[in-house]
């Protein structure tokens, strides 16, 4: 089969009513997905995540709305939707099998309502067979398959004719640990080549995998940023061989007014100990201590040359000297209003 470079995928304005409902599943929905891109789509139960990717594929209307676009590849859903469905695979939540139908019949049946051309369909089933991992199975009844092996016949069909974009409902959810891994290192290969959107809880998952997330709560987004920018934070972590606390302190305070700020600069000192035991101190210690800096909206590229800057200037050998991560699990909380965010955060 011919390659389609992967598609991108816009959605402007978008707010959904369910019929009888008065509340929105989505409400002024706006993202952009660039051709290529691994989104991870994040959001507690209820969010609009199956409601959102449904709407994408074309399984649900796009409102008739003023402003309203839901667009892949620059096609619109709604004056182009078969040209667009053509472009997307998508794995709903609930995957519709035909359970009187072999694996290997239901991927044949689907690569037909896919248009995939009768010479290449032989060689692109066993292709998607391969990538799902349903090698020994593609005689077995679908009526017989376990939960999992369902779950992959739905993302061997989603991946079928290589779409420009695809689009994956909880792809390893059901999985038995050694195909989620399986499943992962398959999506991991995808990117570049096609443009992949998949929903998780996982969070681990979405980390390891995407580049960017969009986290959605109650139907609106809440966060839309690169999977770097979700794990930084505001703080720096600065550890030194054989200086003091004073020292350091003096050092921190150097770089800060190097960078024009005036105002006090928050900083924590701590005796770094092997083991990862940590004592706050406040006088001299005979070994390496660490600092963690709050940025207070300075750049963490400008703090971090700051106070190297600072380091040599002092004669004190800097041996570590890099920004605080978080877990992705910190901001969905935060961003979906379950925890505060007003203390400076961070691991080292
Ligand atoms: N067929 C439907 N009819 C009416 N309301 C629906 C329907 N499907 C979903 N909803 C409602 O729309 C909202 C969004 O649901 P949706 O399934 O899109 O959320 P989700 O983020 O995928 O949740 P989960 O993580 O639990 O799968 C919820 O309030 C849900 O109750």
């Amino acid at each position: 089969m011919s390659a389609r470079p992967p598609a991108s995928l816009e959605v402007s304005n978008l707010t959904f009513y369910y019929p009888g409902s008065e509340d929105p599943a989505l409400r002024s929905v706006d993202f952009r997905v660039a051709p290529g891109e691994r989104v991870g789509l994040l959001g507690p139960n209820g969010a609009g995540k199956s409601t959102l990717m449904r709407i994408c594929c074309g399984y649900l209307p796009v409102p008739r709305a003023r402003d309203t676009l839901v667009r892949v590849a620059d096609l619109s859903l709604v004056s182009d939707s078969l040209a667009v469905r053509e472009l997307v695979g998508y794995l709903p939540e609930q995957v519709p099998l035909y359970q009187e139908l072999r694996v290997r019949e239901h991927l044949e049946f689907r690569a037909t309502v896919k248009r995939i051309r009768r010479r290449a369909r032989a060689a692109e089933i066993e292709r998607v067979i391969e990538l799902s991992g349903l090698e020994g199975m593609a005689e077995t009844p679908i009526a017989k398959l376990s939960r999992g092996y369902r779950q992959r016949v739905g993302i061997a069909d989603a991946l079928l004719g290589s779409p420009p974009l695809v689009v994956l409902d909880e792809p390893t959810v059901g999985l038995d640990p050694n195909q989620v891994q399986g499943i992962r290192s398959m999506l991991k290969n995808l990117g570049g080549n096609q443009t992949l959107i998949f929903s998780s809880h996982i969070l681990a998952e979405v980390e390891a995998l995407c580049d960017r997330v969009i986290i959605l709560s109650r139907g609106q987004v809440v966060a839309d940023e690169t999977v770097a920018k979700a794990l930084a934070t505001d703080t720096l972590f600065v550890e030194w061989d054989g200086a003091d606390g004073e020292a350091i302190r003096a050092c921190v305070e150097a770089a800060w007014s190097a960078l024009g700020r005036e105002d006090p600069v928050k900083l924590e000192i701590s005796l770094s100990r092997a083991g990862g035991a940590r004592k706050t101190v406040d006088r001299s210690e005979d070994s390496v201590l660490r600092a963690a800096v709050t940025s207070g909206g300075v750049s963490m590229d400008d703090l971090a040359a700051a106070i190297g800057r600072a380091s040599l200037d002092a004669g004190m050998p800097l041996i570590r000297l890099e920004p605080g991560r978080r877990r992705l699990e910190e901001r969905f909380a935060v961003v979906t209003g379950f925890r505060d965010d007003s203390q400076p955060g961070g691991t080292a």
